[in-house]
């Protein structure tokens, strides 16, 4: 895995130079009807590195996702003194991982974050039962990401943190090889990510934790209950004995093997591609339960005109084939998803459409300011950049209707920001996505897998790392199976 750890240019590792300048989004000439397999979640290939580095013995992790942030998670736990091996199989995505945790988590190292919210906040509890100091940084952006209600805490559990006074990256965690734990306040109404490394860390704590929310607002709670149940289906101890209040006790983490479910967050783009093409995708594996806040979209789609089908094979399929309809949501659980859906209600109001001109409005999602960039911000600016009305809402975001036009769309380093300028290139001709390569953050394969979802040949003469996960049964533009998984990987991989 490359993790790119050491600069802030280098974020997939395999990007072409013209990549990181402007991607041309290509736009759909005609209606699609494809299939796209995706990779492991990136939130599932966290929690369960993490838990895997401190089970109880050995574990292996299939089909977990390879990507910038998940390379850089397992370089952290490596550098805590965790094995971390890759195992060859023949699934598309790339290997599957063994995990060996360390008899003793060693410190004396320093871990870089990138620009992984994950990786920031997962890992410093882990560190506080290190012995010896780990010093943390990451993208300079990173720096600005929020973390004093973590520091501060993980030092009222009895960790020992220099951070400067700073509440951000860079920070020292001064491990003493265990931690006492035991009840705490937290605010965490900037970021779920606050409550989620606690519990994860929270069985080799001497005394649990019991966790107790004390802002007014709570987002992501999808997130925290996956934790949970990631914590459960290790034989912990873990529940929410109020709302916002979650306890773990302390005890054994079980060693087991687990299987990574597709990223049905990175499904969002492609499926919200039916919309913007006109016509259908498919998404394979799509699973039948899941914490994943990604499933919403089967309700998320529909109110912007999509029909959504979901298979008995386990795949789910969208249909769009009329106008981008105007939305109004308040989505304090999926702020992850805003970035498509604002994409989407964007086109909406672009007037060219035959759509009813209606004004979107997108709330409860004020902590995406504090994602890989102000994507509130971002969004606004870069709708505005294009011809669109957009303004900003305190928690959210309003779009009036308004047609657009091709321009550069930029991406601030922020991998959702690149795949809602390609969405919006679908539709829009002349939009340059700057720096499509930030996509290697969660889906190193994104450039890739969109122009064939279109039925465009690759840009590439031989696909470099991540080679291998496309299976064309012709590629030819016009059909339409030219992107599918073969049978025996799709059974392999979604089992
Ligand atoms: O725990 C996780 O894996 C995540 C939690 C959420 O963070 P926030 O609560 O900061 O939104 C989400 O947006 C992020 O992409 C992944
Ligand atoms: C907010 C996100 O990432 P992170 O895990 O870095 O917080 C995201 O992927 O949308």
């Amino acid at each position: 895995m490359n993790s790119g750890k050491d600069g802030d240019e280098a974020r997939s590792g395999e990007s072409t130079p013209e990549e990181e300048a402007h991607w041309p989004a290509p736009t759909a000439a005609a209606p699609i009807d494809v299939r796209v397999a995706l990779p492991g979640s990136k939130s599932l290939t966290g929690r369960e590195l993490i838990l895997a580095a401190l089970a109880d013995g050995p574990g292996t992790l299939h089909a977990p996702l390879h990507s910038r942030d998940s390379a850089l998670m397992v370089d952290a736990l490596r550098d805590l003194g965790t094995g971390i091996t890759e195992v060859s199989t023949d699934h598309v995505f790339g290997a599957d991982l063994r995990i060996e945790p360390a008899a003793e988590l060693t410190g004396s190292t320093s871990i870089g974050c990138g620009l992984a919210g994950t990786v920031m906040r997962f890992v410093p509890p882990v560190a506080a039962l290190a012995l010896g100091p780990v010093a943390f940084d990451g993208d300079l952006y990173a720096r600005k990401r929020p973390m004093r209600p973590l520091l501060d805490a993980l030092r009222a559990l009895g960790a020992d943190i220099a951070d400067e006074g700073r509440g951000a990256l860079p920070f020292t965690v001064h491990g003493t090889g265990s931690l006492r734990g035991g009840r705490v306040e937290l605010d965490a109404s900037l970021s779920s990510q606050f409550v989620s490394a606690l519990l994860l860390a929270a069985p080799r704590f001497d005394e649990g934790v019991h966790i107790v929310h004390t802002g007014s607002r709570l987002p992501s709670v999808p997130h925290i209950e996956m934790t949970l149940a990631a914590l459960r289906a290790r034989g912990v101890t873990a529940d929410s004995p109020a709302p916002g209040e979650w306890r773990v006790a302390p005890g054994p983490i079980r060693a087991l093997d687990s299987v990574i479910e597709p990223d049905l967050s990175n499904a969002a783009p492609f499926l919200a591609a039916a919309l913007g093409a006109g016509g259908s995708v498919t998404v394979p594996g799509w699973p039948a339960e899941t914490t994943q806040v990604g499933d919403q979209l089967r309700t998320l789609l529909p109110e912007f005109g999509a029909r959504i089908v979901t298979h008995a094979d386990g795949s789910v399929t969208a249909t769009g084939d009329g106008p981008i309809r105007g939305v109004s949501l308040h989505i304090p659980e999926a702020g992850e998803l805003a970035p498509t859906l604002i994409g989407l209600a964007a086109l909406a109001g672009h007037g060219s459409d035959g759509s009813d001109g209606v004004v979107s409005e997108i709330t409860g999602i004020g902590h995406i300011r504090h994602h890989e960039t102000d994507r509130i911000a971002a969004l606004v600016a870069e709708i505005r950049g294009l011809g669109g009305d957009a303004e900003e809402l305190p928690d959210g975001i309003r779009i009036n209707p308004a047609p657009l036009h091709g321009g550069v769309w930029h991406s601030y380093a922020d991998h959702r920001m690149a795949t809602t300028g390609a969405l919006i290139g679908l539709v829009i001709p002349g939009v340059d996505v700057e720096d499509i390569a930030s996509t290697g953050k969660t889906l190193p394969q994104f450039p890739e897998l969109w122009r064939r979802m279109l039925g465009l040949q690759s840009e590439r003469t031989a696909a470099p790392a991540f080679g291998g996960f496309i299976e064309s049964s012709g590629s030819e533009p016009s059909d339409p199976l030219a992107f599918v998984l073969p049978p025996s990987s799709d059974t392999r991989f979604w089992a």
